[in-house]
């Protein structure tokens, strides 16, 4: 591209996911952060939030009420569900594309939303141009949007464990099981009760059972991928580790297989698609730490007849900020993988 940068505001920037967009966007060759924004920190440098940020990005947190007065090309909105509608009901009009890390524009409508998030949904009229930003499955429609909702987190990993076997249509109906783990920064910056150091210090427990809300997120994604509805039985877990996902997924097929033939089904699926990586052995959270990896291993059962997926991600990345930030490459016709991370972090 030519070089009249991109201008970018990061809101919510004194968050986990904000932090990470700001650690990849500084080192993209195509982007300022023209701002970052907190309501409770106005003023302070990012850096006095942020330490590791200092000397590197020292500017000072402003409101989001100055968004409108800046020219914008992208708004990251890295905001609590609830909160996002709002701004982007405010901002829909300000020529910015927008990023919206929550999931307030993940569902098919208003009335979805309403029923799995049990809040009103302010902005019904944004379900309609808005696309999911999963570019392993929409990168054509990504390109074009203005606004993306980037996926959560555990259905980015659950969605990419069974993308190719839904996709071909031979998922046996209501077999689907999604065992799920998320290390503690999915659940955002404050601590609270259940994440709380002593609770969860050499502890692990399930939460969310039989009603989480990414549940629905998965279905209609699954769903729409066969052409169907799709009913999965989706268990998350509280890992008590900073950050990664590792899916478990199980499902029942309607045709012969063996482990040959699951194998080239998920290679002639995710053959173009650089940051899904069809592995050999069971991946764990640190093989893709700190990068935007999907790490895929699909198993055949001969013995349960059944198929065992494991996937793994980086929820603060692959699942949230460098998933953003890969969307932004596409929507501003920048070659996909431009700023992101591509050797995790182990140990
Ligand atoms: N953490 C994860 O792994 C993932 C998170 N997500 C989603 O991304 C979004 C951000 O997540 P995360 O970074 O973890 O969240 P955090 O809780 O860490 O940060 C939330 C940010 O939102 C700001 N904020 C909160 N309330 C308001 C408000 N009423 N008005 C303006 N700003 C507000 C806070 O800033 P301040 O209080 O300083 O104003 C803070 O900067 C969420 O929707 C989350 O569900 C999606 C995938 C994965
Ligand atoms: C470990 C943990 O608490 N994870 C969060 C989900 C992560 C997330 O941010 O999801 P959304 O963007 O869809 O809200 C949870 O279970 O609520």
């Amino acid at each position: 591209m030519s070089h009249q940068k991109l201008k970018v505001a990061i809101v919510g920037a004194s968050g986990f996911t904000g932090s990470e967009l700001a650690r990849l966007l500084l080192n993209h060759p195509d982007v300022t952060i023209s701002m970052i924004t907190s309501e409770s920190h106005v003023g302070k440098p990012f850096s006095d939030l942020h330490p590791q940020f200092f000397n590197r990005l020292d500017i000072p947190l402003v409101s989001a009420d100055e968004v409108d007065q800046q020219q914008l090309d992208v708004i990251f909105l890295a905001l609590p569900h609830g909160v996002s509608m709002d701004f982007v009901s405010k901002w829909k009009d300000l020529g910015a594309k927008i990023i919206d890390l929550s999931g307030d524009f993940r569902l098919s409508s208003k009335e979805v939303y309403e029923e799995w998030y049990q809040k009103k949904h302010s902005f019904p009229e944004g379900f309609e141009g808005a696309v999911y930003g999963l570019p392993e499955l929409y990168s054509k429609q990504i390109s074009d949007a203005n606004l993306v909702a980037n996926p959560g987190c555990y259905p980015t990993a659950s969605i990419l464990s069974l993308a190719p076997l839904f996709a071909q249509q031979i998922v046996v109906e209501d077999s689907v099981i999604i065992d799920a783990k998320s290390g503690l920064t999915g659940a955002g910056i404050k601590a609270n009760a259940t994440t709380h150091f002593s609770n969860v210090n050499e502890n692990f427990k399930a939460y969310g059972i039989a009603g989480h809300r990414h549940t629905i997120e998965i279905e209609e994604q699954l769903g729409g991928l066969a052409g169907s509805s799709a009913n999965v039985q989706f268990t998350p877990h509280l890992l008590p580790v900073d950050r990664g996902i590792l899916v478990t997924a199980y499902a029942k097929v309607t045709e012969e297989m063996d482990q040959e033939k699951l194998r080239s089904i998920y290679q002639d699926f995710y053959q173009d698609k650089p940051f899904v990586r069809l592995r050999n052995q069971a991946p764990g959270i640190k093989d893709v730490r700190g990068s935007h990896f999907c790490d895929v291993f699909p198993v055949w059962d001969e013995r349960t007849n059944r198929v065992i997926v494991l996937s793994a991600i980086d929820n603060l990345l692959k699942g949230a900020a460098s998933q953003a930030v890969h969307n932004m490459n596409l929507m501003f016709d920048l070659p996909e993988a431009t700023g992101l991370n591509q050797i995790p972090l182990k140990p």
